[in-house]
């Protein structure tokens, strides 16, 4: 693994670790303002998003407003035999939740719960930093990359899940070291601006 995406990835979750609750707080406001008006022109059915874990912006309130509006909400697994992959499973108030080895909330088995990556239709994904070309850099274990790798391609050539990133404004860098396996975002979202980096992001059919 290069020095430099360590370095970049030791630094951010600093930085971002360091925000205060307040600065936490009205980021999350903001930018779940911004996310939830990108979804209302998407229309999704079904959306994948994390609990949020060492500083990364938070979803609460944006969970919260999917699950008002209706839309179905799933959070990743790690899979239970299948190393360096993510399962996607539903998730409401009342779903039964584990801690992983990372410490994170998921949730529990239970095959009825299972949702396909290609029933998603949009992938809110947590990541440690971006640039303005829409590439991202993750937690370095591949789980986002492998799981974005083979996504469907829809009739108007749009992917399925699209992919679109959600992050504080520290977390953004000049210009990240990129790898073959890395797969750019579509779109991202901050508290302060909504990135399109896709010339022809298609509306969900
Ligand atoms: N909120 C959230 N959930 C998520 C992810 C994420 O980035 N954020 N993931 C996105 O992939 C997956 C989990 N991936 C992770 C990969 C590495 C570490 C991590 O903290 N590594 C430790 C060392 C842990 C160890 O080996 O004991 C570290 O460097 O601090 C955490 C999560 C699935 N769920
Ligand atoms: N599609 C893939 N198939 C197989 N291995 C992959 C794939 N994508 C990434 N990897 C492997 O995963 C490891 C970690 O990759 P990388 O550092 O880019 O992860 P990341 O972007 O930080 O993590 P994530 O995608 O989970 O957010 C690399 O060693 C890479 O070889």
């Amino acid at each position: 693994m290069s020095v430099d995406r360590q370095l970049i990835r030791k630094q951010i979750r600093q930085i971002r670790r360091a925000l205060s609750p307040e600065q936490q707080n009205l980021a999350e406001h903001q930018a779940t303002a911004h996310m939830l008006s990108v979804l209302n022109t998407l229309g999704p059915k079904r959306v994948a998003i994390y609990l949020s874990h060492d500083g990364e912006l938070n979803t609460n309130s944006l969970i919260a407003a999917l699950w008002q509006q209706n839309i179905e909400v799933v959070l990743p697994r790690l899979h239970p035999f299948s190393q360096g992959n993510l399962q996607f499973y539903h998730y409401h108030r009342e779903t039964p939740m584990v801690v992983n080895p990372y410490g994170i909330a998921e949730p529990k088995l239970d095959i009825q719960t299972l949702r396909s990556t290609d029933s998603i239709d949009v992938m809110i994904t947590p990541l440690v930093a971006f640039d303005h070309q829409g590439n991202r850099m993750g937690m370095g274990k591949g789980f986002y990359d492998r799981t974005l790798a083979h996504r469907r391609v829809s009739a108007k050539g749009g992917k399925t899940p699209l992919a679109i990133g959600f992050a504080h404004t520290c977390q953004q860098v000049p210009s990240l070291p990129c790898e073959a396996w890395d797969i750019p975002l579509e779109m991202l979202i901050t508290p302060e601006k909504i990135f399109d980096f896709s010339a022809c992001v298609q509306h969900i059919e």
